[in-house]
């Protein structure tokens, strides 16, 4: 699902109006009347207090409409007006007019502290004060009504974004945004909902279909996009019935050390059970027996050394080299690196103690063949990209640097992003109890498992990290956040292709 900026959405607004022969207000109707049939459906009836706060642009008049329907449908509703400022929109204002002729309960104007209304534990509280025509952080009054409603324990639905929030630069600490349960958003995601200082803002996050201009929608080149189940099934490529282990290629792994065999371990584990046809490893000597007796699928080469990585004698001609897990960082082990660069000329994956070589090492970055994936955590990338100062700094450094070395960075997170130059790919499948030891070697391996498979290097790690996360929803429900480990991941992602490739979903861009 392409996610849009402020802009491109206003355009589509335009665009729609045109070509759909309706006006602001009808559009405004439309959009409300979606955000309605969910509330209705969740609440169906329930006597619960519901405060809508409305400001007066088209935010506010969205919040009127869906305060109207609900009013229709006898549902105990309270409107506040925050007036935050004399220029009222035009749309905001004709349904002003409209909730004032239905009942005489008229809305309630905030202009100060002194009318901040109580707000209950068991409120249902709707934030339609500002959209996407933030311009400015909020002052006064106006950010203590957004703390008040935070400090309040009532369930607060956003409407499109929560107020308070940008939706194309962060917020400073200090500012005073939104803290919803649940935002309700409209066509589109926006960018800010996320990434790693904005998301918590957004709570549970659901997008809805006003209709604008499908033909625009298709054409227009998003800021980024967001992989669900769909995006992630269109990139699977079906196997022959006639083929053989050798169509689906050969992945070597390179890495471990004296204790840390177990990483190299779960990534040639991951590789296989992503469908690679071969998985050899070169690992150190203590290695040796480690991974026969635990993986013996997996074919073993090891180092003259005992504990650690000196010198990577193979000629294989894998379709993919994934080096870095567990590999430390010793000089003799950065030379053999260097030495493995030099003759790999297919796409490698490179993770963990293999960005920090490279973080310490630069000039070796010139070596890594075109395509390359690289797996970062935050950390990881800070220390080869440098400090950003925002998320968004970040994204630009990560281009820079992408466009530099024409690579493919996959930056993992709550969201883990995959860039490629100009674009930008978010996942939308994973959960807390991934944040555990070894979930990052298990994504190496699913990656390298595609790229074997002969998956460009980009769309590898794109469906790579949505299959990741989706195994690891799935190792979720069996064993809880806490109790999943990360060879679960690695066990399950046949079940995570047997769900890609089911047909029984039907909703698209999402999960
Ligand atoms: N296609 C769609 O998604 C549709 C969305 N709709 C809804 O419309 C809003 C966007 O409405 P808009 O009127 O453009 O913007 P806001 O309601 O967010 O803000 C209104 C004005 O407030 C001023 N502003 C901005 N920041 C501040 C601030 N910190 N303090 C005070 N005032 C502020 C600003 O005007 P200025 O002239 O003062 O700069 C804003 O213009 C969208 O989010 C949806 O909810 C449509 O209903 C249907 C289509
Ligand atoms: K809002």
């Amino acid at each position: 699902m392409k996610i849009l900026t402020a802009s491109q959405i206003k355009e589509a607004d335009k665009i729609t109006m045109n070509n759909q022969e309706i006006s602001s207000e009808d559009l405004m109707e439309r959009a409300a009347t979606q955000v309605f049939k969910e509330i209705h459906e969740r609440l169906q009836g329930a006597d619960i207090p519901i405060k809508v706060f409305c400001g007066v642009g088209n935010n506010g008049g969205d919040g009127l409409v869906i305060a109207r329907l609900l009013l229709e449908h006898s549902y105990k509703v309270k409107v506040f007006i925050v007036n935050y400022s004399d220029k009222r929109s035009p749309d905001f204002l004709s349904n002003y007019d409209k909730i004032k002729n239905l009942s005489n309960d008229w809305p309630v104007l905030l202009k100060g502290e002194d009318d901040f209304p109580e707000i209950a534990m068991g409120d249902f509280v709707v934030d339609a004060i500002f959209g996407i025509g933030l311009n400015r952080p909020l002052e006064g009054w106006v950010a203590k009504l957004v703390n008040f409603i935070n400090k309040s324990s009532a369930f607060v639905l956003a409407i499109d974004m929560p107020s308070g929030l940008f939706s194309d630069k962060v917020s400073e600490e200090e500012d005073a945004v939104i803290k919803a349960n649940f935002t309700l958003t409209f066509q589109t995601p926006k960018l800010v909902f996320f990434l790693p200082s904005t998301m918590d803002y957004v709570g549970e996050m659901q997008v809805l279909d006003i209709g604008l201009d499908r033909a625009f929608l298709s054409e227009i080149t998003p800021s980024a996009q967001l992989i669900g189940r769909q995006e992630a099934r269109s990139l699977y490529n079906p196997r022959n019935k006639n083929s053989h282990k050798g169509n689906f290629g050969h992945v070597l792994v390179v890495g471990g050390s004296y204790g840390k065999i177990g990483s190299v371990v779960l990534a040639t584990t991951a590789s296989l059970r992503t469908g690679a046809g071969l998985s050899t490893v070169f690992v150190p000597k203590c290695g040796y027996e480690i991974m026969q007796t635990s993986l013996p699928e997996a074919m073993v080469m090891t180092d003259e050394n005992y504990e650690m990585i000196t010198d990577i004698k193979t000629d294989l001609d894998a379709d993919v080299v994934c080096f870095g897990m567990g590999v430390g960082r010793d000089k003799s082990t950065i030379v053999a690196f260097k030495e493995l660069l030099k003759k790999t000329k297919k796409p490698m994956v490179i993770d963990a103690d293999g960005l920090n070589i490279f973080s310490e090492n630069n000039e070796l970055l010139q070596y890594l063949p075109e395509n390359s994936v690289l797996t970062p955590h935050p950390k990881e990338l800070q220390r080869l990209i440098g400090e950003w100062t925002d998320d968004f700094d970040k994204i630009k450094k990560v281009q820079d640097f992408i466009r530099k070395y024409r690579l493919i960075v996959v930056l993992k997170g709550a969201h883990t992003f995959v860039f490629e130059q100009g674009n930008i790919y978010i996942n939308s499948t994973g959960n807390p109890g991934m944040a555990t030891a070894g979930s990052g070697d298990v994504l190496s391996g699913v990656i390298s498992g595609l790229i074997s498979q002969k998956y460009e290097p980009l769309f590898a790690a794109v469906l790579g990290v949505y299959l990741h996360g989706k195994s690891g929803d799935i190792s979720a429900e069996k064993s809880s956040y806490e109790g999943m480990i990360s060879g679960d991941i690695a066990e399950n992602m046949g079940l995570a292709f047997s769900d890609l490739l089911s047909e029984n979903k039907t909703n698209p861009g999402s999960d």
